[in-house]
């Protein structure tokens, strides 16, 4: 019988494999509601403006943003207001025009302490919308070291690794499932945890997600018994992923994009509108 996530991980079997994101390669505490970076790491985001090369217009305009480590960001907006840019920057898929993004510990006074740090994208988890659309391999274990260093990779490092790996199956809930199932073939809820697991493997100081809903949605009025069970199966899926992200949110500072904000408000610290032409606003969701 095929071994279950439980099941330890003898990393000295771990194949490995090249460094490239997998983006790239498919082109692809709970806090009190007062929300404050004192005696806090912060991700800070100050006055960032992104021009893509070549071109006259900026689709990022002077956006400024503090999110505590630990706490729920969600950024919301138009279609085509430039959400997954601001994202794309902050994960170290492009570069700023001007601006800095980096993390800043505070006191208890709100003071920086010491020199701020950069955020480098190895720190950052980035789930794309669809993620499952970039599936590679044919097994979730093959899945899940995807990414893990090849030939550089010292046994420390790799035992390391299975440790994170070992964590993170157990914070998306992940065991169970057999180590050679075919991620095609999981339900659309546990894709998303996949994805999701892939990404938690290196601890992030900063876990993003653009549109973590999206795709799990209801189908129409069931028209017969098979229907209705599949889209029972859908709903739980959408139910299932915000009640993960509620747990995770012990855990990580997490930045999410989406149109979902009903699901998502309770779960929300800090909320931005992204208004058309990358102009970043701070608003409360009232829902
Ligand atoms: N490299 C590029 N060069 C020029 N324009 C671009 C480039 N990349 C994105 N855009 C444009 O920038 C704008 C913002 O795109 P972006 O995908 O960030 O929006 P969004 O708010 O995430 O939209 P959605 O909610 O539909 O995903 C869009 O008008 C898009 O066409």
């Amino acid at each position: 019988m095929a071994a279950a996530l439980s099941t330890p991980i003898d990393w000295r079997n771990l194949s490995s494999i090249s460094t490239a994101p997998r983006s790239i390669l498919k082109l692809k505490r709970n806090l009190p509601s007062r929300i404050s970076c004192s005696n806090y790491s912060c991700l800070e985001v100050r006055d960032v403006y992104y021009r893509p090369p070549g071109t006259q217009l900026n689709l990022i305009n002077g956006v400024s943003f503090s999110l505590p480590e630990k706490s729920f960001g969600l950024i919301f907006g138009q279609s085509g207001s430039g959400k997954t840019t601001l994202l794309q920057l902050l994960a170290g898929l492009s570069k700023p025009t001007s601006g800095s993004i980096y993390m800043q510990r505070y006191t208890n006074e709100g003071k920086p302490i010491q020199s701020s740090e950069s955020l480098v994208p190895e720190r950052v988890g980035i789930v794309f919308q669809f993620p499952e659309r970039y599936f590679v391999t044919d097994s979730v274990l093959d899945e899940l070291i995807f990414g893990w260093p090849r030939q550089r990779a010292g046994p420390q490092l790799k035992e390391r690794l299975a440790l994170n790996l070992q964590r993170a199956i157990n914070w998306v809930g992940l065991n169970g499932i057999s180590w050679d199932t075919d991620p095609h073939s999981l339900s659309g809820g546990y894709k998303r945890r996949l994805a999701l697991a892939i990404q938690l493997v290196k601890v992030p100081d900063l876990l993003i997600l653009d549109e973590p809903l999206a795709g799990l949605d209801n189908l129409m009025f069931p028209s017969s018994l098979n229907q209705f069970k599949y889209s029972t199966q859908y709903w739980k899926a959408r139910a299932d992923v915000v009640k993960l992200l509620r747990h995770l949110k012990k855990e990580l500072t997490i930045l999410v994009v989406s149109h979902d904000l009903k699901e998502l408000v309770a779960l929300v610290d800090l909320s931005w509108r992204m208004e058309m032409g990358g102009v970043l606003r701070e608003e409360r969701l009232k829902i």
